[in-house]
């Protein structure tokens, strides 16, 4: 079966101007540059890499909104920038910091609506509203209003709307962000779903590590418009692993901390920052063993700590090619 998206050497730049009138400057930003890429039906794949990378760039080129500067793009067999209107009826999409619901109307309406603009059959869309009325538990707010509606329940409202006319690429861009841990699960949970049961192939950005992990089996790392890792999460920790970090509160001021299996990185106050090679609590264990703690926190390392140590990885693998 062919792909469900390719990309082939796919680039986009932008010309800024700066300064004053007059005086003003003209520079080109490359947003993205030669990336290629496929993916098959069926992947969930993520698409990572810290602010400013070329994630949103890529996922309007992917949707039509942007057309590319170079490079040859095809999503289910269509040329998106050419044609938007066919590729809208296959793909459905959520930007989790906007809304395609309209605001003033109960949900149930808004959801009526999109009937219309993806030209559905109505026994079809009152088919699948049902259906992913119950998968996403909507039952309850139908009658709300979408500005009534928590972040979550809109989210969920979004999703139902990207999917009633059965897209066969679900385009994602940070669909978690904001949510409470409850919510994000629901999401996820109701995503794997999806995906297992239909087939919908799912292409998502975020900054979330327990989105990366609950659901993509293929992450693609792109930092500075290029494409820098392509491959599963636990390759892409071998490449470079991020220790989780222990933040310690002490009762009181003290020396780093000396333990086996933990590195003091970080000392404010009683505040102390552990980055842990070892089990958390054999590590807390020895802590409480010498210090009295008042508090303890423990952070996982986050998309952009991964990406981070991936970069500095390749600068110094490259350094030491050129020196
Ligand atoms: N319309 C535009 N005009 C000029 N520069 C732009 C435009 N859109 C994006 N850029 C630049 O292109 C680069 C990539 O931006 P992009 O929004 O794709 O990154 P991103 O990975 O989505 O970041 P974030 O995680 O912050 O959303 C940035 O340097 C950005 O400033």
């Amino acid at each position: 079966m062919s792909p469900i998206i390719e990309a082939q050497d796919l680039g986009r730049e932008f010309t800024v101007s700066s300064g004053r009138p007059l005086r003003r400057v003209r520079r080109t930003v490359t947003a993205v540059r030669d990336v290629t890429f496929s993916v098959a039906s069926g992947e969930i794949v993520g698409y990572l890499g810290p602010n400013g990378a070329g994630k949103s760039t890529t996922m309007k080129m992917l949707t039509g909104i942007l057309r590319p500067s170079r490079g040859r793009l095809r999503v289910t067999g269509l040329e998106p920038s050419r044609q938007r209107t066919r590729l809208a009826g296959r793909i459905g999409v959520v930007f989790g910091q906007r809304t395609t619901l309209w605001w003033d109307l109960p949900l149930r309406d808004s959801l009526a609506l999109t009937r219309h603009l993806y030209r559905v059959p109505a026994a079809d869309h009152a088919r699948r509203l049902a259906e992913l009325t119950e998968l996403l538990e909507l039952g309850p707010f139908l009658a709300t209003p979408v500005r009534q509606l928590s972040l979550g329940q809109r989210m969920r409202g979004d999703l139902t709307a990207a999917l009633l006319h059965a897209p066969r690429l679900l385009v994602l861009d940070e669909p978690t962000i904001g949510l409470d841990v409850v919510s994000k699960s629901t999401i996820r949970e109701f995503l794997l779903r999806l995906n297992s049961e239909q087939g919908t192939t799912i292409l998502l950005t975020t900054h979330d590590l327990g989105d990366v992990e609950r659901l993509c089996r293929r992450v693609m790392v792109i930092d500075h418009g290029r494409l820098a890792f392509d491959g599963d999460l636990s390759a892409l920790r071998a490449t470079a692993p991020s220790p989780r970090t222990l933040i310690v509160d002490l009762t009181a001021p003290a020396p780093p901390i000396e333990v086996a299996g933990a590195t003091a990185t970080r000392v404010e106050g009683p505040r102390q920052w552990l980055e842990l090679s070892a089990n958390p609590a054999e590590v807390i264990a020895a802590v409480s063993a010498t210090h009295r703690i008042a508090d303890l926190m423990l952070r996982e390392p986050e998309i952009e700590d991964v990406v981070a140590r991936l970069y500095r990885r390749e600068r110094t693998a490259s350094l030491g090619k050129d020196g």
